[in-house]
């Protein structure tokens, strides 16, 4: 099986403060990742840290098996930010231009040819937003615009999707929907890494999980993390901040 992220002994802090302590895992191909811990604990960072997007202090990160500050070959990751359902950031571009953009990295600055044309067509319809390709992105729902993503990802052929959150200010019906969709497509080979907040909804659907408040305290399947006391010691060790429902 083939390692599409190895990150060995990373660290990694803000100024003097520590978010990332001594972690080291790794992302088989076909893995579905789910990434969990407390707010502030270290995911986005570590997300980050395993995509190459920042760089350790200590420790190394390998992207299907270049050194990740060094992996150029963009397109076969699909990258989901955080908070990318708000409207704002987003470019007034219509659904298919976006997709089409994820065949920008296969083509450079050519042509388009039919067959990446059928491409994005394909992807369109993959993750069912066909009916809405002509319709502007900052004009979508948040679960329309995330669909929207994944269909880019998909033209570009990524191998690897990263999503941070996909799915906030999404509601309970459309976030089932997308994580049946990232099931398929999971199915259909591709290697996800998710943070998700909703421990039911995320062990509902990834095959693996990292819990990390700052130290990794569980890498592994998602049965024996259930079996494991692993997220009540995340939850409660002192680095982050515990998540309650009200105020
Ligand atoms: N740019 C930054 N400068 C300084 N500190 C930062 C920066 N980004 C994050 N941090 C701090 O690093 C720690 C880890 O942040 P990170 O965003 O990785 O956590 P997280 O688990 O993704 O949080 P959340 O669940 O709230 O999104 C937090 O204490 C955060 O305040």
């Amino acid at each position: 099986m083939s390692q599409v992220v190895t990150v060995e002994h990373v660290s990694f802090a803000y100024g003097e403060k520590l978010a990332i302590d001594d972690i080291s895992l790794s992302v088989e191909q076909g893995d579905f990742l789910g990434l969990i811990g407390p707010n502030g604990s270290g995911k986005t960072t570590l997300l980050h840290l395993m995509l190459g997007l920042q760089q350790p202090d200590h420790g190394t990160v390998e992207l299907f098996g270049e050194p990740a500050q060094e992996f150029e070959d963009g397109q076969r990751i699909g990258y989901v930010a955080q908070r990318s359902t708000d409207r704002g950031g987003t470019m007034p571009i219509t659904v298919r231009e976006a997709v089409t953009m994820g065949r920008f990295a296969h083509v450079g600055h050519s042509r388009l040819s039919d067959e990446d044309h059928r491409i994005v067509e394909e992807a369109l319809e993959t993750v069912g937003v066909a009916d809405l390709a002509g319709r502007r992105i900052n004009q979508l729902s948040g679960g329309q615009r995330q669909r929207a993503f994944i269909a880019r990802a998909l033209a570009s052929e990524a191998d690897l999707l990263a999503l941070d959150e996909p799915t906030v200010g999404v509601d309970a019906e459309s976030r089932d929907q997308f994580y049946g969709l990232l099931d398929d497509l999971n199915r259909r080979g591709i290697t996800i890494i998710l943070i998700e907040h909703d421990i039911d909804v995320l062990t509902r659907h990834v095959n693996k999980i990292a819990c990390i408040n700052t130290e990794l305290y569980h890498h592994g399947d998602t049965v024996s993390f259930l079996e494991s006391d692993a997220l009540a010691e995340a939850y409660g060790a002192a680095h982050g901040v515990v998540e309650h429902d009200h105020p």
